[in-house]
């Protein structure tokens, strides 16, 4: 039997951190919805015990440093499936890039096996076996735009934002997310964005409002790296995006667009500067 699963990325809308934890994580308070750029799974029984992962992308891992690995790995193990798999990954999502492409490929990976081995493990259990693989799993587990908190773990549904274009811009630069939150003085952070107040924009569906919260503290840890994040997002604003933001830890840039009419644009120019530029839709928002 074969089977496919889309594993899509995420956005932050905004990303706040309170305080480091002891255990080294930092207390965080996120919002997150998915938008159209997916990765595909196509997941195959195998008749020896083992799980091989193949892939297009000649630029990931393919043995046990892979999420989507380790997913098929913890799922055999706490289920005792005594069963192989092949895992293709389509990879679509750009790599190392903010957008969690790895953590959605594993989520997408314990959502199909459950499947594929007609497992009939809750939703619940699923979000645990995610949140022992990353931090983003859980989220990307459960999809649509929530409210993340713990350190990324703890998930409230909240209304999706009001549709609009995201143009989603990757430099060629690698960011390292325990790097970033290594930088990051969590008593020094000057201005925290609002979960509050970025929930209260999609509550009342307004997209200007929505602009005017977006916000990331990490943003002022990746920029110092790396400046050339820093231009990638005045020049999508300068192109006309109604918002832009860096998405998790970077450096991947997004813009938030309503009218169609100035998507082109904004794409063209940025394609001047960068070469993996996307023009996708919010995979949750109201059509
Ligand atoms: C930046 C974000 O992508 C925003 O959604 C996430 O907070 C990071 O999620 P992730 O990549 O799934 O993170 P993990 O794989 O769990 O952790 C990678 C590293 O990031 C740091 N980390 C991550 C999450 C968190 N709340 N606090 C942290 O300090 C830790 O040093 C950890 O070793
Ligand atoms: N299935 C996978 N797809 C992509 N990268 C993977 C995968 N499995 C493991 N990796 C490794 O994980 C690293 C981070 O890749 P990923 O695309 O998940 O980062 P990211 O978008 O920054 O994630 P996040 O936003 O959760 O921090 C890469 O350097 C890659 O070597």
């Amino acid at each position: 039997m074969k089977i496919y699963e889309k594993a899509p990325a995420k956005i932050n809308l905004m990303l706040d951190v309170l305080h480091k934890r002891p255990d080294g994580f930092h207390e965080v308070e996120m919002v997150m919805t998915m938008i159209d750029l997916a990765d595909r799974l196509e997941m195959s029984e195998q008749k020896r015990d083992t799980i091989i992962i193949t892939s297009q992308a000649g630029y990931i891992p393919l043995d046990e440093k892979n999420l989507a690995f380790q997913a098929a790995r913890l799922i055999k193990e706490r289920y005792d499936v005594r069963k192989g798999v092949h895992i293709h990954l389509d990879k679509k999502i750009p790599v190392a890039a903010g957008l969690a492409g790895g953590s959605s490929d594993a989520a997408a990976t314990l959502r199909g096996l459950n499947r594929l081995w007609g497992l009939n493990i809750p939703k619940e259990e699923l979000l645990k076996l995610g949140a022992e693989l990353g931090s983003d799993v859980p989220f990307c587990v459960s999809g649509g735009t929530a409210l993340a908190t713990g350190r990324g773990e703890v998930l409230k549904p909240i209304p999706s934002p009001p549709q609009c274009w995201v143009i989603v811009a990757k430099p060629p630069i690698n960011v390292s997310t325990a790097e970033v939150y290594g930088r990051l003085r969590s008593d020094q952070i000057q201005a925290h964005p609002s979960a509050e107040r970025m929930i209260g924009a999609l509550e009342q569906g307004s997209f200007h409002q929505m602009c005017k919260e977006l916000g990331n503290v990490l943003e002022e840890v990746t920029l110092k790296m790396h400046p050339e994040v820093q231009q990638l997002k005045e020049g999508m604003l300068k192109l006309g995006a109604d918002g832009a933001l860096m998405s998790g830890s970077g450096p991947t840039v997004f813009g938030l667009v309503s009218r169609e009419s100035k998507v082109a644009r904004i794409y063209n120019g940025l394609r001047g500067f960068c070469k993996e530029v996307y023009a996708v839709r919010l995979l949750t928002g109201n059509a």
